[in-house]
């Protein structure tokens, strides 16, 4: 049977395809996947670099590439194309071989050539280089894998700028150790965390080819899937859209495949560079990998909201067609879990739960009232949750001992002491109601399982831990056997939206070691990132639990600058607004692919009446079952999720930080910063989800996140 591969971007091409086209193109590679001699449909250009290019009729409009094997039966399909089109790329284009990870590289010849030409020319009278030699000898550029022929071009840049340029043009491997190099990396490091990364995601593969080429398929991960079948083949063509689920980048797949992790491991990573993916791959390694015998159920796969549960689900669907390992996964957001030990704990009856915060802030006001108390509602609540239920205290004798990391305000035993009263009241008061609110459910959740002779899971996976409260972790950890594979934590510190600072160690779970970072967005356009990520600029950001900062994330994905658009008044900005979202649809971006983001959901309505008068069916996310329409949303709802374009509205002063969510400077002051930074983070999340356009408005004074950017639409910086 022949082998074949099919390269990332034949799939993007072939997803872009009409339908009837689409079958075509799966009937005649069938016979690549189905067949012997397979290849004889293929044709031959008359001039071209590389004769091992064919081209093959798909329809009188539509030809496909293949790269066909000298010896072997291997084919590599590289591109769907209209006729012209496909004959010049197979006669421009080149494969060869990467020397130091061995994996297969496309290149094109004409396009090197025309790249060095220019370099020549704009790089004349200015001597500036990026790659000296004696900063980066041949010899050294060559173990890391950049050959003889891109050397001399390589020599020519002159900065980042015209490294970028040629992204398209040189071989990926090639340009991401260049780029590594050119971000400052040392020779040791790209070749640890790049070149080792090409090399070894691919070494495990069963390599037996006798052909190079067929060799080199095997050690392109990330840019090529091999296919044993016509059922794979069908698999893979039918969802070319989830193109996550087959092209793992060989960073993501070194972490979601590696074998075993000796205890808890870590993913971190900017927006959109694949945390979730990587977690969702890591559950399916670990279903294969459970024992025959293994329950179902016993993988937990949760967030930390139960949206996000929800599309984990999803994608965990897409993702593994066996229903047998299927069923091994547990999908269900921590909260919800935490809800239900509780529950079976309460004979199945329904406990009840206090989520309203309006309600809460009310409460404890009564409490200082009735106690004569000099402490503001906000404060106790804070102190409640950040020290109390988070450290777990149960008497004054802790409470007094405890330290209070991360609160802004020094509390003397005595005042302490009658916090604590107004902490026993507020608790005596919800157990005399018989209510808990969602923390205590997790600690009697903990407590509950502590008292079972096994934790019910496995394996247990986190995917966007940064937002977890620590009350939720020692829930986390309780449900899991300390040992090999008992966590695998997905998470981001720069979109924490919830205020839970966690530090994972002082909880007893300790990733040293095993902490790895991805680089690479997917999603978001690099004019996109950098304009986000140019709002935390200055903003000192924790991981989860070690310190990071956000540069080295990139993407290769370009497109147009985001607009910042300052409006006298609401009504004109959700005009302008309605108006932008008209361009888009007309541009043939479907109403789901559009998202509003606002901080209040008020506003959102008022922009969905607006665009429903304007012909735009809407729809509020969360409202209701799913239905068509531009997607309306507040920012904390957007997490997790992504769009084409998005609109982020409402960015005044006043609203973005929202007022109420700022604890006083007099009651906190460090409490004070860490909410103007929770604020910013939604913001950053916000605008994170926007894979191809990003609209940011605002009407009156803007709000003062937005002075990083304020060149860019409302005149001089603030
Ligand atoms: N290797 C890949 N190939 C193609 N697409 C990918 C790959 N990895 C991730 N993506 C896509 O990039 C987008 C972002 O991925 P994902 O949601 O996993 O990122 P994330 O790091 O969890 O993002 P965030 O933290 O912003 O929620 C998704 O559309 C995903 O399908």
């Amino acid at each position: 049977m022949a082998r074949l591969g099919i390269h990332r971007d034949f799939l993007m091409e072939f997803a872009g395809l009409e339908k009837h086209v689409q079958k075509r193109v799966f009937e005649v590679f069938e016979k690549f996947a189905a067949a012997t001699h397979a290849g004889l449909h293929l044709e031959k250009l008359t001039h071209q670099r590389d004769p091992r290019l064919r081209t093959i009729r798909i329809t009188d409009f539509w030809r496909g590439v293949v790269l066909k094997s000298d010896q072997g039966d291997g084919y590599l399909l590289l591109k769907v194309l209209p006729h012209d089109k496909a004959n010049h790329w197979a006669a421009n284009h080149r494969a060869s071989v990467n020397a130091a990870s061995q994996g297969i590289e496309i290149r094109d010849d004409v396009a090197l050539e025309r790249a060095t030409t220019e370099l020549w020319a704009a790089t004349r009278q200015d001597g500036t280089r990026l790659f000296v030699e004696s900063a980066y000898p041949d010899k050294v550029l060559r173990s890391l894998g950049v050959d003889a022929e891109i050397i001399p071009i390589v020599r020519l840049i002159p900065d980042e700028a015209h490294l970028e340029a040629l992204h398209r043009v040189l071989p990926e491997q090639q340009y991401d150790v260049l780029l590594g190099l050119a971000s400052g990396m040392s020779p040791e490091a790209v070749d640890r965390e790049v070149v080792q990364v090409y090399a070894t995601a691919s070494r495990d593969a069963t390599d037996q080819a006798a052909d190079p080429l067929d060799a080199a398929m095997t050690h392109a991960r990330g840019r090529i899937a091999l296919v044993s079948g016509t059922e794979e083949l069908r698999e893979i063509l039918e969802r070319p859209f989830d193109a996550w689920r087959v092209f793992l980048h060989p960073s993501q797949y070194r972490i979601a495949y590696q074998e075993s992790y000796r205890g808890p491991a870590q993913v971190l990573g900017g927006p959109g560079t694949g945390k979730t993916v990587v977690a969702l791959h890591r559950a399916l390694h670990l279903a294969r990998r459970l024992p025959v015998d293994a329950p179902d159920g016993c993988i937990l796969l949760t967030t930390y909201t139960r949206a996000l549960a929800v599309e984990l689900e999803r994608c965990l669907g897409l993702l593994i067609a066996d229903d047998r390992l299927r069923a091994k996964i547990t999908v269900i957001n921590v909260d919800a879990l935490a809800y239900d030990v509780v529950r079976g704990t309460h004979g199945g009856s329904p406990v009840k739960l206090v989520t309203d915060q309006k309600e809460i802030k009310a409460r404890w006001a009564r409490i200082i009232r009735r106690l004569n108390l000099n402490f503001a509602d906000v404060f106790l609540d804070q102190e409640w949750r950040h020290v109390v239920l988070a450290q777990d205290l149960r008497n004054p004798e802790a409470y007094l001992k405890a330290p209070r990391h991360g609160r802004g305000t020094a509390l003397p035993p005595i005042q302490r002491l009658l916090a604590w009263r107004a902490i026993e009241a507020f608790e005596q008061q919800l157990h005399q109601l018989g209510e808990r609110t969602f923390l205590q459910i997790c600690v009697e959740a903990t407590s509950r399982l502590t008292d079972q002779a096994e934790p019910p899971f496995r394996h247990v996976i986190v995917d966007e831990a940064q937002d977890l409260h620590p009350a939720q972790w020692r829930f986390l950890r309780a449900l899991v056997p300390e040992g090999r594979d008992d966590l695998f934590i997905a998470g981001d510190a720069h979109q924490r939206i919830y205020g839970n600072k966690v530090s994972l160690r002082s909880l007893g779970i300790s990733i040293t070691g095993r902490s790895h970072r991805l680089r690479i967005n997917y999603r978001t356009t690099h004019e996109i990132l950098d304009w986000a990520s140019s709002l935390l600029t200055g903003v000192p950001v924790d991981s989860v639990d070690d310190d990071v900062s956000l540069a080295g994330y990139r993407s290769t994905l370009h497109g147009r600058h985001p607009t910042l658009a300052p409006h006298p008044s609401k009504a004109e900005e959700i005009a302008a607004a309605v108006a932008r979202i008209a361009e888009w649809t007309a541009s043939g971006v479907a109403p789901e692919d559009i998202a509003v983001a606002v901080r209040f959901i008020q506003l959102g309505r008022d922009v969905a009446t607006a665009l429903e008068r304007a012909g735009l069916p809407t729809h509020v996310l969360g409202s209701s079952a799913p239905g068509a329409g531009v997607r309306i949303a507040t920012m904390h709802r957007m997490k997790g999720l992504e769009f084409r374009c998005v609109a982020v509205l409402g960015v005044s002063e006043g609203i973005v930080p929202m007022r109420a969510a700022i604890t006083p400077i007099d009651v906190d002051p460090q409490q004070h910063q860490e909410d103007i930074a929770t604020e910013l983070s939604l913001l950053f999340v916000a605008c994170t989800r926007a894979r191809e356009d990003l609209l940011v408005s605002c009407h009156g004074t803007p709000s003062p996140f937005l002075a990083p950017v304020a060149d860019d639409g409302m005149g001089a910086k603030r």
